[in-house]
């Protein structure tokens, strides 16, 4: 069985980066992934502007509590005359500062009588005045190729003046569900049956991944259904995830029927608890991931080992979200011959050190732990791990985007 590690990195390796992209309108663009690295060509600000509702002056004309000539007053937009010796001018924020001006003195700290202002604080020379270029000089590169764009992301594009930009096309991927216990959640359950929550939740996590979920089949135990819903997903997905019937029971039917298919396999099985039974295949150029059926095992598969991948062929540089540490806060001690990843609540004490709060009841079954968890704590195989052990964080937070 190949370490948990092993197969996180050879998932990575076994994506092929899209070089297709596409022009996307900027109200479009989140979640996409850019394909150009962006160069500011517009200063911002684009010239000296003032942070606060003030008055401009020249801190040489200064002396307390002497009036000083009201120019011009100037609003946000207008261009102002320059600055005449002797005097000030009236301003707010994000009005521009008058050529001759070096500092802004905010109204509370002004008496303003019969066109003339008083100022009766000291002021420092260049106070609430915001440089040109001070947030992005024009040259200045803002934004990698292989970012994929959050909201921040978006106001650096939008304040660069940039309504569409280029993207990496967005991966499509299909999603196979088996077994003939499952019921579209709205029908009513019979007996021995159970509602698929894998297909809602695979589709919901590869669509935050910024993915496009082309086809989402549900087969019964049955080869040839198998093998059927794989013919029609490997024509139209980059990339295929299949969930359950992936072990060793009798009805376990997908390597099989892949097989059939004439898939080759890459890897099968990883020491990892949840998710030993995960699979990666190749059906010709399109890679396959067979992801254990239990519901935890599905979505902490998903987070470790497909985001990884989803990542790569999606163009991204970051393929590997951060790790971070934390203290283990719980009551029992846990050991495992494979690496475990339990889902803890995550808190931070009085000394800023992560607390890692294990979840207490880790089956691969119990779904409502996923949803009252902040990520995964790593225990590692082999190791009596208990209370106050310093262990490794995965949070959901950075590995689900
Ligand atoms: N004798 C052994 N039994 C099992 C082993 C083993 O090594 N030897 N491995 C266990 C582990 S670990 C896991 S994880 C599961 C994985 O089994 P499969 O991937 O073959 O999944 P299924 O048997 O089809 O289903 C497992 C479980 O999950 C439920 N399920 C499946 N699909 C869905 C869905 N779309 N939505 C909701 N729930 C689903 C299914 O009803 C089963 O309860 O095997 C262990 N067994
Ligand atoms: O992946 Mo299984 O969930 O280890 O029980």
């Amino acid at each position: 069985m190949l370490d948990f590690d092993t197969a996180q990195a050879r998932m990575v390796e076994a994506g092929q980066a899209t070089d297709k992209t596409e022009n996307c309108l900027l109200h479009e663009a989140l979640g996409r992934v850019l394909a150009e690295t962006i160069t500011a060509t517009v200063n911002l600000p684009p010239d000296d502007n003032s942070a606060m509702d003030g008055y401009a002056v020249r801190l040489a004309d200064f002396h307390p509590d002497q009036a000083l000539p009201i120019q011009q007053r100037v609003y946000a937009g207008e261009s102002p005359a320059a600055l005449k010796p002797g005097h000030a001018i009236r301003l707010f924020t994000g009005s521009l500062i008058p050529a001759g001006a070096d500092t802004v003195v905010i109204q509370e700290n002004c008496t303003e009588t019969d066109n003339t202002v008083t100022i009766h604080s000291t002021p420092q020379l260049g106070e609430n005045v915001r440089k040109r270029g001070e947030d992005m000089a024009a040259g200045q590169v803002i934004l990698q190729a292989g970012t994929r764009l959050e909201p921040a992301e978006l106001t650096c594009l939008a304040a660069q003046g940039r309504d569409r930009i280029s993207v990496y096309k967005r991966l499509r991927i299909g999603i196979l569900t088996n077994g003939d216990e499952l019921v579209v959640p709205g029908q009513a359950l019979g007996p021995a049956q159970i509602y698929n929550t894998n297909g809602p939740t695979l589709a919901a996590l590869s669509a935050g991944m910024g993915a496009q979920v082309v086809h989402q089949i549900h087969a019964p135990d049955q080869p040839q259904a198998i093998e059927k819903a794989l013919a029609t997903l490997r024509v139209d997905c980059d990339l295929i995830l299949t969930v359950g019937g992936i072990s060793v029971g009798e009805k376990d039917y997908v390597r099989p029927a892949l097989e059939q298919a004439g898939a080759s396999l890459d890897l099968w099985k990883v020491r990892m608890k949840p998710g030993k039974p995960v699979a990666l295949a190749w059906l010709g150029e399109t890679p396959v991931v067979c992801l254990p059926g239990n519901p935890v095992s599905a979505y902490v598969v998903f987070a470790l080992m497909v985001t990884p991948l989803i990542r790569r062929m999606q163009g991204r540089s970051d393929c590997l979200p951060p790790v971070n540490t934390g203290r283990l806060n719980c009551n029992r001690p846990y050991k495992e011959t494979r690496a475990e990843f339990l889902r803890v609540r995550a808190a931070t004490d009085k000394q800023g050190t992560l607390l890692l709060q294990p979840y207490a009841k880790q089956g691969s079954n119990i779904i409502s732990s996923l949803a009252d968890s902040d990520g995964l704590a790593r225990i590692p195989p082999d190791t009596l791990t208990g209370d106050g052990a310093m262990v490794s964080y995965y949070a959901w937070h950075d590995w689900l985007r």
